[in-house]
């Protein structure tokens, strides 16, 4: 099975943030920590050039604390801070906002070295659709103007607003590869929901969620515990594949039918009822 997308207004909104970010000074990356790997953009290197960069992986609420200490080990390893959130409750975002701020003090100094006036710093959110760049947004201007929604692809204009006086923010559209050559990224990126207009089969994506899913806890069930999942489908998930599993449970749960389990199935997960489940583990 392949993921399509249709990416009409996600290539024009590429088009304009392209053009807004030959005036900003600091990218704030955005990805989702259950798939920190996924959610990066192999052109973000460009996107962000000379710039500053901070890297927020957002949605920490929804991995173990264990699983997030293993992130935070491997970024460091990898010579990067990586800033965790909750952007729906604000955990991590003052770190955050500190961490633009910094990069505006380093902004003006070298503009006073050049003889020139202080100004605030310009930044931008960037991120796949549906990572949680709204709700950051919102968090960072401690009031609720953009708006933040369950489903991906909502943020289309562009516009600046003033953080305090030293920040002024972009609010951005997410910005999401027209095309994804990896499919095993797409895969995670559908069962996430941070695929923006794509169409995708249920079963396929819900039957690779559990064969994931299983793969990961065994191998490190300290990170990943797959016991909140059993307990609601009342099946052993290691018992078969996932797409085995997925006929099981439907037989014993909803009458046969295996499309509604699918949905649910990954309803489940992405609100969080299967529990902290992270769908990728730092590289050994
Ligand atoms: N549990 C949890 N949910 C979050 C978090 N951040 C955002 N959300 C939720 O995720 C959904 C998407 O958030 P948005 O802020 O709209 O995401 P976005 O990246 O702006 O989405 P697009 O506009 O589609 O690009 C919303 O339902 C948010 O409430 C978080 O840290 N934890």
């Amino acid at each position: 099975m392949k993921i399509h997308w249709y990416p009409g207004h996600i290539a024009k909104a590429e088009r304009a943030l392209k053009e807004q970010l030959k005036r900003v000074d600091v990218v704030l990356e955005v990805r989702d920590a259950r798939i920190p790997l996924a959610t990066y953009h192999p052109q973000m290197p460009s996107w962000v050039g000379g710039k500053a960069r901070v890297l927020v992986i957002n949605r920490m609420d929804m991995i173990a604390p264990r699983a997030r200490e293993a992130w935070e080990t491997w970024f460091e390893a990898q010579g990067e801070t990586a800033y965790f959130t909750n952007a729906e409750h604000g955990q991590g975002v003052d770190a955050v906002a500190d961490a633009v701020q910094n990069a505006g003090v380093q902004l003006n100094k070298r503009r006073f070295d050049r003889g020139m006036l202080p100004r605030p710093v310009r930044a931008v959110v960037m991120g796949f659709p549906n990572v949680g760049k709204s709700a950051l947004i919102n968090r960072l201007l401690g009031r609720r103007v953009v708006d933040s929604a369950r489903r991906a692809g909502v943020t289309k204009s562009l516009r600046w607003i003033r953080i305090s006086d030293e920040i002024e923010l972009l609010d951005a559209p997410g910005v999401i590869p027209t095309r994804i050559n990896n499919q095993e990224n797409a895969i995670k990126l559908a069962i996430c929901e941070d695929i923006g207009e794509a169409a995708y089969d249920n079963q396929v994506v819900a039957a690779a969620m559990v064969d994931l899913l299983q793969g990961l806890e065994a191998a490190d069930e300290t990170l990943i515990s797959l016991s909140g999942f059993k307990s609601r489908y009342k099946l052993d998930a290691a018992s078969s594949n996932g797409e085995d599993y997925l006929h099981e449970v439907a037989k014993d749960k909803y009458k046969g039918d295996v499309e509604r389990t699918a949905r649910q199935m990954l309803n489940d997960f992405r609100t969080g009822v299967l529990g902290q489940l992270t769908l990728e583990l730092p590289p050994a």
